[in-house]
């Protein structure tokens, strides 16, 4: 596992988008599997800096790792409105190129078996992901047990306070998600863990140097041979 510490927030987001650059330039149809929250917002805009200077993702495919559940894709809490807002809407990418899981299916069963196969179509080059404060990745929470493929998520306690940030009130928080499963994840050949602020140091250590445990969905990075973690002095001040 490589970590890599930035002083400066503009670096990491600098950095975290050339990894992902580099990918498409070195494979024109690379596919990309794609985050959510505030901690990609920067990254995504230096992956548009990157196209504004000539990259192109005509031949790019994208999976999303997560979609609330009911949530219309145009609503503006939807991460389908906010992939458009922060990457896709600037760059020059096919709409049918880009996979979300849809979180309004009438059968969300068959709609996580079709994710599942498309997956299985593209394996991921590269996968961004933010890390939750109680370690999870994508909408994969701390459990007894992790399930490998996609599936429907009943979002923990914690999770719905900290993203009612973005709503009216935690009762207008999605109480289910749709996420990749971490089988897809560590499936990805490079993954790259990107978390800033002090209040992300201690999920931090426990994820990247605490014991290997479903409990924290993110410490299964362990196990996979090609993890960039980049963060912020903040994030890292706990890493020994
Ligand atoms: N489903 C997303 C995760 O994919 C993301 O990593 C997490 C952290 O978000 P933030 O970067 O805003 O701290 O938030 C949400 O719950």
């Amino acid at each position: 596992m490589e970590i890599r510490i930035f002083d400066d927030q503009s670096e990491l987001d600098r950095y975290a988008a050339s990894l992902f650059a580099e990918t498409v330039r070195r494979k024109p149809d690379a596919v990309l599997g794609l985050a959510t929250g505030s901690t990609p917002i920067g990254i995504y805009e230096k992956i548009v800096e990157e196209h504004r200077r000539g990259l192109s993702f005509r031949e790019v495919t994208t999976f999303n790792l997560d979609e609330y559940v009911g949530l219309p894709r145009n609503h503006e809490q939807s991460y389908y409105t906010y992939m458009q807002k922060h990457l896709f809407a600037h760059i020059d990418i096919r709409p049918e190129n880009v996979h979300l899981p849809n979180g309004t299916a009438d059968d969300l069963a068959a709609e996580c078996a079709r994710y599942d196969a498309l997956l299985a179509k593209h394996p991921i080059d590269i996968q961004l992901l933010g890390l939750g404060h109680n370690g999870h990745i994508g909408f994969n929470e701390p459990d007894e047990s992790l399930i490998g493929e996609t599936h429907v998520v009943e979002l923990k306690r914690e999770t719905l306070e900290a993203n009612a940030r973005f709503f009216a009130s935690i009762r207008d928080v999605p109480t289910h998600a749709v996420t990749m499963g971490v089988g897809a994840i560590l499936r990805a050949k490079t993954i790259v863990l990107a978390a800033r602020g002090t209040d992300k140091a201690r999920i931090v250590k426990e994820a990247l140097q605490g014991p290997i445990t479903t409990k924290c969905p993110a410490s299964l990075l362990q196990t996979h041979a090609h993890v960039i973690v980049l963060l912020d002095r903040e994030a890292g001040r706990e890493l020994e």
